[in-house]
């Protein structure tokens, strides 16, 4: 079966729905075309999680639905309807007064997030809304919320600024922060990286949690599968731009289709056997993304790849129910099981 939208894969309609999305960065080499085409949907209560090389557009992804894009981004074509609004049509007041609370962010690196000079808790009182009751009221949700993410003796640790805490700590602060405001999709761009595999086990168990109690949905972008496995519902595999894959973490993991899923799959550090003595890669190197291209994306690094791939740039084909990929394979019915 084809379908010409990754967006067609679920009936019910979805609290984030990105369609034919492009944008490019002006650069002094050229046109970078960092988002080619992405569709991608973030059903209410589910947390969806973004994977791929680096380079492959999943923080420009994240940032664009923030609203939070550098100078010289241009969003070219698509839409991006949050609560059925598509936010590039919304008056940018409009836009801004979402932030902080329908939508929530957290970043790898905690300090980008927290005003260094103010301490945690003047943050955490002005980040609520006027008509969420007094002072007291406000400051005693944030010590709430900071017991909640597992800060020890928030009652005073809640004066102390940013840099007293240590990294895992600070993490916990902005998750806090983040989930203050009960938003309705909380974007999570790669919050473990900076952390030690320890703590960051702790805080994706941290974030699933306050995920189900609050109820929100997560985009949730990372480099590590096993953390992508560990919290998500869904997954988008993202390559060069586009999404080329996307479907149930079920679907991803143990029925992955794209010949770029099964690379990064086969490459994942956290599934080789131990004896495996050096960390099998992806041949080739991702495609520079200035200039337009002719054909699949992953051509040119594909085992499978055969003459249509290198002609026509391949639709999105329905695999199953709830999962999706963009190769020529499934319309020539050549893929092999995996
Ligand atoms: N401000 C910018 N100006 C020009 N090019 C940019 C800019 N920001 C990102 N890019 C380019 O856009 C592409 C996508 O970058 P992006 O950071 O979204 O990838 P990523 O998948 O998040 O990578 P990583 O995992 O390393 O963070 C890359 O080629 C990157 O060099």
């Amino acid at each position: 079966m084809i379908s010409d939208e990754l967006t067609q894969q679920t009936s019910a309609r979805p609290l984030l729905e990105i369609r034919d999305l492009n944008l490019d960065f002006g650069t002094s080499r050229g046109r970078v075309h960092a988002l080619r085409n992405v569709g991608l949907n973030v059903p209410a209560g589910q947390v969806v999680g973004i994977v791929g090389e680096s380079g492959s557009g999943k923080s420009t992804l994240a940032y664009t639905v923030m609203g939070l894009l550098p100078e010289n981004a241009d969003v070219i074509s698509g839409s991006i309807l949050f609560e059925g609004k598509d936010l590039r049509k919304m008056p940018a007041q409009a836009r801004r007064a979402l932030l902080g609370d329908r939508l929530s962010m957290i970043f790898q690196d905690p300090m980008a997030a927290l005003n260094p000079v103010r301490t945690v808790e003047r943050q955490m009182i002005d980040i609520q809304h006027h008509d969420q009751g007094s002072r007291n009221d406000k400051r005693a949700r944030a010590v709430e919320m900071l017991h909640r993410v597992g800060i020890p003796d928030p009652e005073s640790r809640i004066g102390a600024y940013p840099h007293h805490f240590s990294g895992g700590m600070r993490q916990r602060v902005c998750i806090a922060m983040a989930l203050l405001v009960k938003p309705a999709l909380l974007v999570a761009d790669e919050p473990t990286t900076a952390l030690d595999a320890t703590l960051e086990v702790q805080i994706i168990h941290l974030l699933k949690e306050l995920q189900q109690e609050i109820g929100c949905s997560v985009l949730f972008v990372s480099h590590h599968l096993g953390a992508v496995a560990e919290l998500c519902d869904r997954v988008a595999v993202m390559y060069a731009g586009e999404v080329v894959e996307q479907g149930a973490v079920r679907d991803i993991f143990h029925n992955p289709t794209h010949p770029y899923t099964r690379a990064l799959l086969e490459c994942d550090p956290g599934r080789i056997k131990k004896s495996t003595r050096t960390l099998p890669t992806i041949p080739g190197e991702v495609p520079s993304l200035l200039g337009s291209k002719t054909g699949c994306i992953f051509s040119s690094r594909c085992r499978q790849a055969f003459d249509r791939c290198g002609q026509e740039n391949p639709v999105v084909y329905r695999i199953g129910l709830d999962h999706v990929a963009r190769c020529h394979l499934l319309g020539e019915e050549r893929l092999v099981s995996a």
